[in-house]
């Protein structure tokens, strides 16, 4: 008999494109047989805004349930929506070669955020985006705004918002890139930690060999180094806070940046370390570990650093504690 896994996601079209090429990459690397089961999560069916009923989880919590239940045996997150707490029984399997990392801005006419008009009404419903929007552009009325992708560049479309800022990876995976605009410089706009990368999260007492085959562990060490910044703040996916990393060769460099609520000032932070993958006679997985020690040490260094810089006051990081 064929070994089959069953994968739950969301059911959104950005979910489900991204869970169907993941089920896709496992029949065809592994030949197993892959079923899909949606499950409706309080993101997907609370219209509040996101900031408002708890950013950190909304998204995550019932498929969680769901593996934890039996009910499934992966769950595929956009990792950026997956909190940092450890979750019990629960491990990251695995996490695939990240997509573009980068924010978009898509507008009609294809104006770039500079040449948008004086006033200009800009929609997003995430706190960085509002802080990096009005640092640029101090004049611009930024609208909270909730909803699938398709609905978000329709608003602009009709008139409604003369701009939206979304994830690259999500317009990629949907095949909506000619929607943008602009995309921003990771070193001028550094995003959400672990954007356009997705987890694989499985029970820990499962063994499912197939997921080392759909891992990128480079793209696995950076997220690892992006998110204990955000772990290490005590902070959510709700908070103000930007990160970007590079793994040239075996030299991780982390930069993360923290903003004020409307923008006005921020404090940031770049760090390297230089991976050692656990030394000679190291196994596979345990210089996989090693690496990602020293990455949750590099994410935990720079915390500490913008702690100390007065990063806590600036972003009122203990309300965004979740
Ligand atoms: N919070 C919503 C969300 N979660 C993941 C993505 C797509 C990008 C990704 O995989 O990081 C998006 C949409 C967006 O931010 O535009």
């Amino acid at each position: 008999m064929t070994r089959t896994l069953r994968i739950a996601t969301r059911g959104s079209a950005l979910a489900l494109a991204q869970t169907g090429m993941i089920a896709d990459e496992l029949r065809r690397l592994t030949g197993v047989e892959v079923t899909i089961t949606v499950v409706t999560t309080e993101g997907d069916t609370s219209r509040a805004s996101l900031a408002s009923i708890g950013g950190t989880g909304v998204f995550a919590s019932a498929l969680r349930a769901s593996l934890t239940a039996g009910d499934c045996d992966l769950v595929v997150h956009s990792l950026k929506d997956l909190p940092t707490a450890p979750y019990p029984g629960l491990v990251l399997g695995a996490v695939p070669l990240r997509e573009d990392p980068r924010d978009a801005l898509c507008s009609r006419d294809g104006l770039t955020l500079d040449a948008l008009p004086e006033g200009a009404r800009i929609g997003t419903g995430s706190p960085r985006r509002v802080a990096q929007l009005l640092s640029l552009r101090p004049d611009a009325t930024v609208v909270d705004i909730r909803g699938n992708v398709d609905t978000r560049l329709a608003k602009v479309s009709s008139g409604e918002l003369d701009a939206v800022v979304l994830a690259a990876a999500g317009l990629t995976r949907l095949g909506r890139l000619d929607a943008v605009s602009e995309f921003f410089d990771l070193s001028v706009w550094p995003t959400a930690p672990g954007q356009g990368a997705l987890a694989i999260e499985a029970r820990e007492e499962d063994s499912i060999p197939e997921l080392t085959q759909i891992q990128d562990e480079r793209t696995r060490v950076r997220i690892v180094a992006e998110r204990s910044v955000l772990a290490a703040l005590e902070a959510g996916c709700s908070a103000p806070i930007g990160a970007s990393s590079t793994l040239d060769g075996d030299t991780l460099t982390l930069t993360a940046v923290v903003y004020s609520a409307d923008g006005s000032a921020e404090l940031g932070s770049t760090r390297s370390v230089t991976l050692g993958g656990g030394g000679a006679g190291a196994g596979a997985g345990s210089a996989l570990a090693a690496d990602e020690a020293a990455a949750v040490g590099l994410g935990s260094a720079i915390a500490t650093q913008l702690l100390g810089d007065g990063a806590g006051e600036l972003a009122q990081l203990g309300s965004s504690i979740r």
